[in-house]
């Protein structure tokens, strides 16, 4: 179902590689542990299998598929096979339990009967049918890793890879999981689990494989976490004898290297003995093909730039409102402020004004006083104020216009003669040349 034959994975830049010729094979209906220290190399395994990523040497086979052979244009269609739950859940946030599971359905075009019918099925067999219009963030975390695991097998996997998927729980809520998987398997699934949870794997007894920097140290059928003897060592050949077994339908046989079966006898756990391996019946031909992780990533990951794009636009949207909003005010007030100088300036004009009035007035009145009998002295302040044309009322209570001269000393100082005093000559005309008084009327 599953077989590397001398894979070795070397990411780039690094010195080391992460699995170093590797050769191991699964069969279909097993349930595997992968074991091992952090950095061991048990994600790689995962997505190798995945074809997420490439091995640098070696061939992989994974449901009689040289996975070098698919191009990428039909990864999508391979990983329909495979289920894939991780240690973090990976829900949609915005979507009911019912909707993440139907989701993973939708984005392979499965029909709305189809989903209507498998949706709730799933949902029953991992014990949430009670509560599949509830939220992610309404759920604990067990329950969240169970709409996981049932978006991970609503369209009925061949395979089903779990990376961690107890990492998170308590170990009550993680027995529930086991279970759930073991009952998963137990309907056919083959089961590929990574894992750090030594009791997990002591209490479930199955094959474990360990890895070491990139290396299996250890397979062994029904193993324990804690053993660290290197008991069975499954070659790419012996898997295949394995199979055939199995496709005679007997007993898988597990084949232990003659070099190392000696050395372990002695440090087995669990004897070498051959293990039945539960085959599950042939999938129906109709039988729908599972979503892949891979295409629900793909989805989710679209469905939050989108998110993200809608959110982005909406802040840019209120910020530019709340801009334009404060440009709106900065003009009002701007507005408001002119108006308000503006009504000062007015203000101020009309003081002015009336100052200038008031002035005009008092010079008027002033020149009013020098006008008055010529011996009386004028301000020389008023001597040289030029005004307007005042309208002033005479004696009689009548409106005279006066025009307003500069008045001079020399005006107000101006003798008659007494000629002129006497009204013998007119004012101004010459005197006789013979330098006699003339008197009589004047002209
Ligand atoms: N994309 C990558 N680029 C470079 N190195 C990587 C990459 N992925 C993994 N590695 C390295 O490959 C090695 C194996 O990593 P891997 O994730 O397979 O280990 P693991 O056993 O799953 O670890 P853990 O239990 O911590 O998840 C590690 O040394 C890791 O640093």
């Amino acid at each position: 179902m599953i077989r590397f034959d001398h894979i070795t994975k070397q990411y780039p830049g690094t010195t080391r590689p992460a699995l170093n010729s590797i050769d191991v094979e699964i069969l279909r209906g097993e349930f595997v542990f992968l074991v091992g220290a952090s950095g061991s190399g048990k994600s790689s395994c995962l997505r190798l299998m995945l074809k997420e990523e490439k091995p640098t040497s070696g061939s992989i086979h994974v449901l009689g598929q040289n996975l070098r052979s698919i191009s990428n244009r039909k990864v999508p269609y391979f990983r329909r096979n495979l289920g894939v739950v991780f240690q973090d859940f990976r829900l949609l946030p915005n979507k009911t339990v019912y909707d993440n599971v139907a989701f993973s359905l939708q984005v392979i075009g499965k029909s709305r009967g189809f989903i209507q019918e498998a949706v709730p099925d799933t949902l029953q067999m991992v014990g949430l049918a009670e509560k599949s219009h509830r939220f992610p963030h309404e759920l604990s975390g067990g329950e969240q890793q169970r709409v996981a695991i049932a978006r991970a097998i609503v369209n009925k996997p061949q395979i089903l890879l779990a990376d961690e998927p107890t990492g998170n729980l308590d170990p009550t809520t993680s027995a529930g999981i086991m279970s759930l998987l073991a009952s998963i398997n137990a309907a056919g699934t083959t089961v590929v689990m990574a894992t750090h949870e030594a009791g997990i794997v002591d209490k479930m007894k199955r094959r474990v494989i360990e890895l070491s920097g990139g290396q299996i140290v250890r397979d062994e059928r029904q193993g324990g976490y804690a053993t660290t003897a290197i008991n069975t060592i499954v070659s790419a050949a012996d898997a295949a004898a394995s199979a055939t077994a199995l496709a005679n339908g007997g007993l898988a046989p597990v084949v232990v290297s003659a070099a190392i079966a000696q050395a372990a006898s002695e440090a087995l756990t669990y004897p070498s003995i051959p293990i039945p391996v539960a085959v599950p019946a042939a999938a129906p031909a109709e039988a729908p093909a599972a979503a892949s992780w891979a295409e629900n990533m793909a989805a989710e990951q679209a469905q939050q730039a989108e998110l993200a794009q809608a959110q982005h636009e909406l802040q840019a949207r209120a910020e530019a409102q709340a801009l334009a909003e404060a440009q709106a005010q900065a003009e009002a007030q701007a507005q408001a402020e002119a108006l308000a100088h503006a009504q000062s300036l007015a203000q101020q004009a009309q003081a002015l004004q009336v100052q200038a009035q008031a002035a005009a007035l008092a010079a008027v009145a002033a020149q009013a006083q020098l006008s008055k009998p010529a011996q009386q002295p004028v301000p020389a302040a008023a001597a040289d104020v030029p005004s307007a044309e005042p309208t002033l009322p005479d004696e009689s209570g009548r409106s005279m216009t006066r025009p307003a001269f500069p008045v001079t000393q020399h005006e107000v100082t101006e003798q008659l003669t007494l000629a002129e005093k006497l009204g013998l000559r007119a004012p101004g005309a010459s005197p006789d040349q013979t330098g006699e008084q003339i008197v009589g009327p004047t002209r």
